[in-house]
């Protein structure tokens, strides 16, 4: 931990670049509504970022607060049933419209497979630059969850998500990510990914699908 007063090492802190890959080219095709929650999700997802890499002086930490209460009384009578919210359900956004995962941005998908990138930010971070180890299953379950659900496949859920931590996942890098369809036998579906940084396998991942039953919830 980083005593007041000392420089934090940015080498942890940083990219390579400095840059925020996932923070551009969003749209995979979507309307203007669509790009503007785009935006909002994105200004979230930085000012968390921001946020976990900060030491503010108590006097921000008011103001800070003080904005975002405000920010959220705003919200407060739009709350809507859950099929028409839009957090999380953008499937035309590369983001899904959502902060909860980092941005898993596809680039081959076809109905067996997909591959892309991910970053995890400075909000990811669970210490000495890895990514906490809960969020990597959470992406895990993101990408496997699309593939489980692509091609006009009825819902599925998770019934197991076995994650093997290989080596350590660094924050602020841009890391490889892959996932395949393993076998199918009538509901289950069993399907596996892995995440690298260049040639290094930080995690992989199983996952059973089942694909849910008219009415199940
Ligand atoms: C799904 C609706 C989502 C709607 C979202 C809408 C918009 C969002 C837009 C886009 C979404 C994009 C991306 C999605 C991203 C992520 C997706 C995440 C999905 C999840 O994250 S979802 C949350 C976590 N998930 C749960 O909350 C599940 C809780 N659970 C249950 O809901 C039941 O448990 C269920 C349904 C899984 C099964 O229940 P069930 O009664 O239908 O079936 P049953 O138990 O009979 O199992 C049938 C056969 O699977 C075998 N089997 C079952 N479980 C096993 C296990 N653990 N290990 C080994 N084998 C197992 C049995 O042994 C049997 O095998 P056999 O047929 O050979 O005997």
């Amino acid at each position: 931990m980083t005593s007041a007063g000392e420089q934090p090492d940015r080498t942890v802190l940083l990219t390579d670049t400095g840059e925020r890959p996932w923070r551009s080219a969003n749209l995979y095709g979507g309307d203007e509504y669509s790009a503007a929650y785009d935006e909002l999700t994105n200004a979230l997802g930085d000012f968390l970022d921001r946020l976990a890499e900060a030491r503010p002086e108590t006097e921000l930490i008011a103001s800070m607060t003080e904005s975002l209460s405000e920010l959220a009384r705003g919200l407060d009578p739009l709350a809507v049933a859950e099929r028409d919210r839009v957090f999380g359900r953008r499937t035309d956004l590369v983001s899904r419209g959502q902060t909860m995962s980092p941005t898993v941005d596809l680039a081959e998908v076809d109905d067996r497979s997909a591959s892309g990138t991910v970053y995890f930010g400075p909000y990811f971070l669970g210490g000495n630059g890895a990514v906490h180890g809960g969020a990597i299953p959470l992406v895990f379950d993101e990408i496997l969850g699309r593939l489980a659900n692509a091609s006009g496949r009825p819902p599925q859920r998770t019934a197991y998500l076995n994650t093997d931590f290989r080596s350590i996942t660094p924050v602020n890098r841009t890391l490889t990510i892959r996932a395949w369809l393993v076998s199918e036998d009538g509901r289950k579906r069993v399907l596996r990914a892995t995440i690298h940084d260049q040639d290094i396998l930080c995690a992989e991942a199983e996952g059973l699908f089942i694909a849910l039953r008219p009415g199940q919830p």
